[in-house]
């Protein structure tokens, strides 16, 4: 039988709300770290299920349901607090705009700078790195700091180069939804390929066509717990039936 080649079981994950505050008392009795008040919530919980290689897992949920938490857990940038994650397999990670991205550094620098992180050798990067830059399509910025790019452009390059990175898992979260109409159509004809050669996904989106195209199965979160994990089509009309969107 086929091993998963991710395995999430009854994770968890607590955030604090509370803000620490320096009262007189705390003032006088030389507590410099003041009161906290303690109002930690679990953004995950009692999560679990298994992903097979080469499936494509859409999350699905409203905004603040643990959708983007869960995606850093499996990238292993936020550790739970309780259950296990294996991830066995590097992962590709377009979690955040800038994530992983140095902002002083140049484009050129980046590029170079994430792919080795991957571990890809420098002459594979000397190697893929015109087409990575053919792709993201963002002129004469090469030289420039990362940090001064649109948000548009960091999303060119960072999807150019972290879909070339040659990783079994991608993550895709929100991403998407700030490239032009043009790169967009050139990112789902990748995400088709990465996805026929057998790299696993999760992808997080709010727009439920994209979750449609990419994904065969779906996993709904509400307040962090995992309502539904079926197949995608199924998934989606749960939440829509749900949120009271008609058909
Ligand atoms: N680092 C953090 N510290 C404290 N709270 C956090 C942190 N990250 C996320 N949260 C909170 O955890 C909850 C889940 O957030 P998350 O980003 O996972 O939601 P989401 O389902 O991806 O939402 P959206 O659709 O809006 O992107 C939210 O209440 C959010 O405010």
């Amino acid at each position: 039988m086929q091993t998963p080649i991710v395995s999430v079981d009854g994770v968890g994950i607590r955030f604090s709300t509370g803000r620490r505050h320096r009262s007189a008392r705390d003032f006088l009795f030389r507590n410099d770290r003041g009161t906290r008040e303690d109002r930690s919530f679990w953004a995950v919980r009692d999560v679990s299920f298994d992903v097979m290689p080469g499936e494509s897992v859409g999350l699905v949920g409203a905004n603040g349901q643990g959708k983007s938490t869960l995606l850093k857990l499996i990238a292993g940038v936020m550790l739970p607090d309780e259950g296990t994650l294996d991830v066995r397999g590097g992962v590709a990670p377009l979690i955040e705009i800038t994530g992983g991205f140095v902002p002083d550094l140049t484009v050129r620098e980046n590029i170079r700078l994430i792919a080795g992180l991957h571990g890809m050798r420098k002459s594979t990067i000397d190697e893929k790195f015109p087409e990575i830059v053919q792709f993201a399509d963002i002129g004469d910025f090469l030289d420039t700091p990362y940090k001064h790019l649109s948000s548009g452009m960091k999303v060119r390059v960072a999807f150019s180069v972290v879909s070339r990175l040659d990783e079994p898992i991608m993550l895709i979260d929100e991403v998407l939804a700030v490239g032009d109409a043009a790169f967009k159509k050139k990112c789902y004809r990748r995400i088709k390929n990465l996805r026929t050669s057998g790299t696993t996904m999760f992808v997080v989106s709010h727009h439920l066509g994209e979750l449609r195209r990419f994904c065969t199965r779906g996993l709904y979160l509400s307040k962090g717990e995992l309502l539904f994990d079926g197949p995608i089509d199924e998934v989606i009309e749960r939440y829509r039936a749900d949120v009271g969107l008609s058909r």
